[in-house]
């Protein structure tokens, strides 16, 4: 196993924060940025005693810019400069020294020369004591692939000069994998990681504001390693991710996913762990709130076609199904319902997810680090296994065999129902979730290493006071989607979902139903009415998918937006919000249709946005 290892540079905070959070994160070691170094008050001494105390130990001190191939006198001054960081790196107890490719418009090309800066450096470095690794950057001026960094080092011919690689830079120009594995695992000094999202922009910027952890991007991060893993490299792997949403997250939470993407990629390249498992079903969607408003809810569900089938046998707690769904009412005075109420407002505290095996699923959560949730149940009750989720809400584990199969018979005295009316709805197509913006890709990796969830491109959706920031994860077989959003501007309806309700919850749940027609018509004349969308919508529906008046008329009548996708089609409809806080929304999938009506997002957004202000009519200005 490689030591494990951060860049202070990825994290929030000035260097004893990063420090703490990384030393508590549990990582072995750290890169030290020299930037960090610099605006932090206190001598190198202080910093390297600082580190070793934390029980951290420092893999590299970096970067040191445009060193190879200056001409003189520059050649002499960057000497003298490296010589006087070797001296500072015996003081902090840096023992490598990370020089990344010259970029400097003076620097003069040529491999050979190169190699005579390095070997002479060599030397220098052996009176210090230190060792120096050699990066190429992806935009460096004359050495930008590993292959070449790679041929100026093995002519340097230097115990003390070796190779440095990072994903990032091998990654984003597509250079070679293969390679790799004929670099003499002792010549590389250390193996830097960071994924990135696929995006067409120049290298730099996408690798100074997008890097992240490996398992939050797109990049083929687990076959990188897999080809260092076959050098006989034994060094640390060392996070170094430049990423904006992470200068402005909490060191501690990006330092623990951090850990996180470092446990699952191991698990990639060398499966150990439980896997991830395969999401069967929602088994339950728990809301906890006061009585009264449990009142209206209760109203709104048995609009919805639910049915009160079961009370708790002890709390104050009720069950509603239809179809495949059950949502549960929680009106508990105390335990951790009420303290979410309390918290957040009226809302989803708790999910309940169908795994195949509880214990495989709960082995794989701790392993990675994701807290499990413990609290006291009653006499005769039944521990549902639960972790820590968005928000500080809770996700509950149930599976097909043994006792978690027979939670209901276990704690609900069941009631029949009063009607026998066929179901409306059948399952929960997907869970929406409001967080901070900074907190998406957090989640994201929750998510993601725990259940076999698969990622969809992230949008960007115009609400009428921002951009939301929309990015759906779903099972393969489409048994589950979540879509995670997060908005940077502070008065979108996202935005203000998470400031005004202390935080990130379920902002709403869609459910399938096999009729959206015969569903809504059933729910209106039970007495629901359904967010109004603008006659300018279907107008334009008519001129995009020349779809027969009729049918524009029946989906104007019924409020029900529409997509396509090919031959595949998508019908939605949106509940008005429910104590400010969460709506539903109804969908039919058509033809095999697996968005989730992106194109109607910021229609939806501004009719609720509409519905949220008082109307003003405009005033003429006065002078
Ligand atoms: O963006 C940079 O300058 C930079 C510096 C040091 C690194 O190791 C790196 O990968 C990038
Ligand atoms: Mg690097």
């Amino acid at each position: 196993m490689n030591a494990t290892s951060i860049a202070t540079v990825s994290l929030s905070g000035d260097l004893a924060e990063k420090l703490q959070a990384i030393a508590a994160a549990g990582y072995d070691a750290v890169e030290v940025f020299e930037n960090d170094f610099l605006t932090f008050d206190g001598s190198p001494r202080d910093v390297g005693k600082m580190i070793t105390d934390l029980g951290l130990t420092i893999c590299a001190f970096q970067p040191f810019r445009d060193f190879e191939g200056m001409p003189e006198p520059l050649r002499a001054r960057t000497f003298a400069r490296a010589e006087r960081k070797f001296a500072i790196m015996n003081e902090l107890g840096a023992e490598l020294m990370l020089i990344c490719s010259n970029v400097s418009p003076q620097s003069l090309g040529g491999i050979d020369r190169a190699a005579a800066d390095f070997r002479e450096l060599g030397a220098l470095a052996a009176k210090y004591d230190v060792r120096v690794g050699f990066e190429a950057l992806a935009w460096g001026r004359h050495v930008n692939d590993y292959r070449d960094a790679w041929e100026i080092v093995r002519r340097a011919g230097h115990e003390r000069i070796g190779l440095i690689l990072d994903s990032f830079h091998t990654l984003a120009r597509h250079s070679p994998l293969e390679p790799i594995a004929s670099i003499p695992g002792d010549r590389i000094f250390l193996v830097q990681l960071a994924d990135a999202p696929k995006l067409d922009m120049d290298v730099l910027s996408w690798s100074r504001h997008f890097r992240c952890f490996p398992g939050q991007g797109d990049l083929a991060v687990a076959d990188f390693v897999k080809a260092v893993e076959q050098t006989g490299y034994s060094g640390p792997l060392s996070h170094e991710i430049f990423n904006d949403q992470f200068r402005a997250g909490s060191a501690r939470r990006l330092a623990t996913d951090g850990m996180r993407s470092l446990i699952q990629l191991a698990d990639q390249t060398k499966p150990h762990l439980p896997p991830r498992a395969d999401i069967l079903g929602v088994e339950f969607i728990e809301f906890a709130l006061d009585e009264d408003t449990a009142h209206d809810l209760a109203t709104l569900f048995s609009a919805l076609g639910f049915r009160r089938t079961g009370t708790h046998r002890s709390k104050s707690v009720t069950r509603w199904s239809q179809g495949g769904i059950n949502l549960v009412l929680n009106t508990e005075k105390d335990g951790f319902a009420q303290s979410h109420a309390i918290m957040h407002g009226p809302g989803v505290c708790a999910i309940t997810l169908r795994v195949a095996d509880v214990a495989q699923t709960m082995a794989r959560a701790r392993a990675l680090k994701i807290a499990p949730f413990e609290q006291p149940v009653g006499p005769g009750e039944m521990e549902i296994p639960a972790i820590r989720g968005v928000g500080g809400s809770l996700i509950y584990f149930t599976e097909p065999k043994g006792s978690l199969a027979h939670i209901w018979e276990a704690d609900f005295n069941p009631e029949a129902p009063t009607s026998s009316a066929p179901a409306l709805l059948d399952s929960v197509d997907h869970i929406s979730q409001s967080m901070d913006y900074e907190e998406m890709l957090s989640w994201l990796l929750f998510y993601t290493s725990l259940f076999a969830l698969e990622r969809v491109p992230q949008l960007a959706i115009a609400d009428p006071a921002g951009l939301v920031e929309s990015r759906p994860i779903v099972s393969p077989d489409g048994a589950l989607r979540f879509v995670l959003n997060g908005s940077q501007a502070t008065r979108t309806l996202s935005s203000r979902f998470v400031s005004e309700h202390f935080g990130s919850g379920v902002q709403h749940i869609a459910f399938a139903a096999p009729d959206i027609f015969a569903a809504v018509k059933a729910m209106r004349a039970a007495g629901l009415s359904f967010l109004d969308i603008p006659e300018n919508y279907y107008e334009d529906l008519e001129a995009r998918h020349g779809l027969d008046p009729d049918y524009i008329d029946a989906l104007r009548e019924h409020h029900i937006l529409y997509d396509r996708d090919g031959d595949a089609e998508f019908l939605q409809v949106y509940t008005h919000v429910f104590a400010q806080r969460f709506f539903f929304e109804i969908v039919e999938r058509r033809g095999g249709y697996v968005g989730f009506g992106a194109v109607n997002a910021s229609v939806r957004l501004a009719a609720q946005a509409r519905e949220a202000r008082p109307v003003t009519m405009p005033r003429p200005l006065r002078d």
